[in-house]
This record gives C-alpha cells, sequence and structure tokens, in this order.
C-alpha cells in the first residue's frame, strides 16, 4: 500500500470530503514545514549550538531557553510568507503579531506554544510544539489583541509535534485526529494512525505530585483514591507517568489512554492555573475530545471558556473521559 503523505492527506481533505477550504490546507503545510525544521534543530543539541538559556524572560516571567526562542523565530517567518494568515500569538511574544500586507488575504489567526517543555530541552527528554488555528473576524479592518479571544470552540483546526524518538505531528481539523509520522530520509509527515480513539477508563494518571500539598480537596481527593488501589474505593491499582511536557504526556493519553491534570493550587492563588489557555489547553482539548476524551478545568468545557486576555491562564483535567467526568463531580461535589 502506498503511504499517504500530509500533502495527500490534506488534500483530500479539502477536495474529497471538503472538509477544510484550500487556504487552510495551505496554512497546516507551512506549520507542518515549521516542525520539520524546528524538529532539525532539536535533533542538533549540542552540536547545533541550540542548548541552554537564551538569558531573558518571556510575557509571563519564565526564564528562555534558546530553543524557545528558536522554534518561534521559525514558525513566525515560515508563516509570515506562505500562510493565509492576519496574525499570530505565540507564549514567547507580549502582544500579537501582526502579519504585513495581509488584508484582504489573512483569513487566519494562528496561536502557538513554540516550545512546550522547555525544562526537557537540555536533558534529551521529548519536548513539542503545540498550535490552534482561529478564523479571523470577518467584519474587522485592522487586526488587534481582540480578535484572538475566541473560545476554543470556534478553533478550525489544532494540534501538535512532539519532538521524541520518532516526530509526530498530531492534527484535527474538526473530524477526528490523525497522526504522521517524520520520514527523515524523504522529508515528509506520512500518515501513521487515523481516527485516533482514547479508551474511556484508564488506570493511568498524571500529574506532578510534587505539589500534592497545595491541591484543592477535589483533586486530592481524585489522587488519594488512585493511590488507595485495588484495596480502596476504585477497586483497582493505578499507574503514574509525568513527562513534564504537556506535548509528551498528551501524546501518550491519546496513543493509550489516562488522564492528565495540571490543576489550580495554593502556590500562586491568583492564576487559575499553570498552563495557558489559548495555545496549550484549548488545542490539546479539541483534540482530546475529537479522539473521544473530554477536558474541562474542574468546572466547565475548557472549549467553552471565553478567554479575556491572550495570556489567559487555566487549570487543565483531560484524557480518559469516564475519569476527566469522575473528577469534574468531585469538583462539583465540593461546590455544594
Ligand atoms: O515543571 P512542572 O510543574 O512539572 O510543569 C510541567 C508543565 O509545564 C510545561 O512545561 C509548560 O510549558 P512550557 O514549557 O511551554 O512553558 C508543560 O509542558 C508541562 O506539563
Ligand atoms: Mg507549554
Ligand atoms: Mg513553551
Amino acid at each position: 500500500m502506498s503511504k499517504i503523505s500530509l500533502t495527500r492527506y490534506l488534500v483530500e481533505q479539502q477536495r474529497v470530503d471538503g472538509l477544510i477550504p484550500s487556504q487552510l490546507r495551505l496554512l497546516l503545510e507551512v506549520v507542518a514545514r515549521a516542525c520539520k525544521s524546528i524538529s532539525h534543530a532539536v535533533n542538533k543539541g549540542a552540536l547545533g549550538g541550540v542548548l541552554g538559556s537564551a538569558g531573558s524572560e518571556n510575557v509571563q516571567g519564565e526564564m528562555q531557553k534558546k530553543l524557545d526562542i528558536i522554534a518561534n523565530e521559525v514558525l513566525i517567518e515560515a508563516n509570515e510568507w506562505g500562510g493565509h494568515l492576519a496574525g499570530m500569538a505565540s507564549e514567547e511574544m507580549d502582544g500579537i503579531y501582526v502579519v504585513p500586507n495581509r488584508y484582504p488575504h489573512g483569513e487566519y489567526l494562528l496561536l502557538f506554544d513554540p516550545l512546550d517543555g522547555s525544562s526537557n530541552i537540555d536533558v534529551n527528554v521529548s519536548i513539542g510544539t503545540i498550535f490552534s488555528v482561529l478564523r479571523m473576524p470577518e467584519d474587522d479592518r485592522g487586526v488587534d489583541e481582540g480578535d484572538f479571544l475566541q473560545p476554543g470552540n470556534r478553533q478550525v483546526a489544532a494540534g501538535y509535534c512532539v519532538y521524541g524518538p520518532q516526530t509526530t505531528l498530531v492534527l484535527t481539523v474538526g473530524d477526528g485526529v490523525a497522526m504522521f509520522t517524520l520520514d527523515r530520509e524523504q522529508g515528509s509527515f506520512v500518515l501513521t494512525q487515523e481516527n485516533v480513539r482514547i479508551p474511556e477508563d484508564t488506570k493511568e494518571f498524571a500529574i506532578n505530585m510534587s505539589n500534592m500539598r497545595h491541591w484543592d480537596a477535589p483533586v486530592k481527593r481524585y489522587i488519594d483514591e488512585c493511590l488507595a488501589g485495588k484495596e480502596g474505593p476504585r477497586g483497582k491499582d493505578f499507574n503514574m507517568r509525568w513527562v513534564a511536557s504537556m506535548v509528551a504526556d498528551v501524546h501518550r493519553i491519546l496513543t493509550r489512554g489516562g488522564i492528565f491534570m495540571y490543576p489550580w493550587d495554593k502556590r500562586e492563588p491568583g492564576k487559575p492555573g499553570k498552563l495557558r489557555l489559548m495555545y496549550e489547553a484549548n488545542p490539546m482539548g479539541w483534540l482530546v475530545e475529537q479522539a473521544g476524551g473530554a477536558a474541562t478545568n474542574g468546572h466547565e468545557r475548557i472549549l467553552d471558556i471565553q478567554p479575556t486576555k491572550l495570556h489567559e491562564r487555566v487549570s487543565v483535567i483531560l484524557g480518559s473521559k469516564n475519569e476527566v467526568e469522575r473528577v469534574t463531580s468531585y469538583h462539583r461535589e465540593a461546590k455544594q
């Protein structure tokens, strides 16, 4: 059987199934090319001089790694000229990036976390790029931050690329989830799995356990019950995994199920959570839902949250449907 490249897959989505317009297909091809180029940079590691700190801070007050900045530049440069875009927003940029001369051609807005899992870059553990595509509001004359503040249920495409033992691009345009593996010899992404499904039940959870003493009661209750194993109320033993790269943890969940949580905690009570809504939780939440899973902030569906600012943070609970519903119900009960 002949291999199906990402390009052919997208052309089929456009022509045969009429699922995406040609402009969105081209945009996604440009994003994939940028990811390929980031993958090459990641692979060079110390040989390419790309490891280590950049010595600067981003808008969130986090130290930037060299690769955070390189990945951001690769995505901006690739999409500035090739992507039917009106504007871009990134974890690594304070404000939005208005694509020059976009009007009337820029139909879309692209948001990304150029390099997710920054703490893993230097130690050669999986990292990735997360992206989300929104439509540019039509009646608008100029691009401003307000145009980006759309809930996740308005995304037209979302995905990530994980740079691990393999480089894998995972994509949804609202018709299920497909995975593409980078064939380095051919230089192209090849379809390796379609109709990805997350099992509804799981015995595996992912959470940073070192924050346990700071959690809220519903999260503590859920994890306590998992830890109690066969003898506890769940009647089964659980396993734990925490890569500390959301892309890698979500990739595992899309591959074999599980629940991922980065909940609100008492360390910084004013912040809803650590992860960012627009370019981490929304794209991951949509991918997980498209694969039959669920994603909430403990109280509501992530995709229904109306953002109020670009770098808004959110509490995240996502993965196998029955587990996410259980944690969400514990939050509901605690509120009553
Ligand atoms: O350091 P911790 O608390 O384990 O947090 C890990 C989480 O932080 C993140 O690395 C945040 O992403 P960035 O690296 O893009 O800031 C997630 O990928 C991951 O789930
Ligand atoms: Mg991130
Ligand atoms: Mg990042």
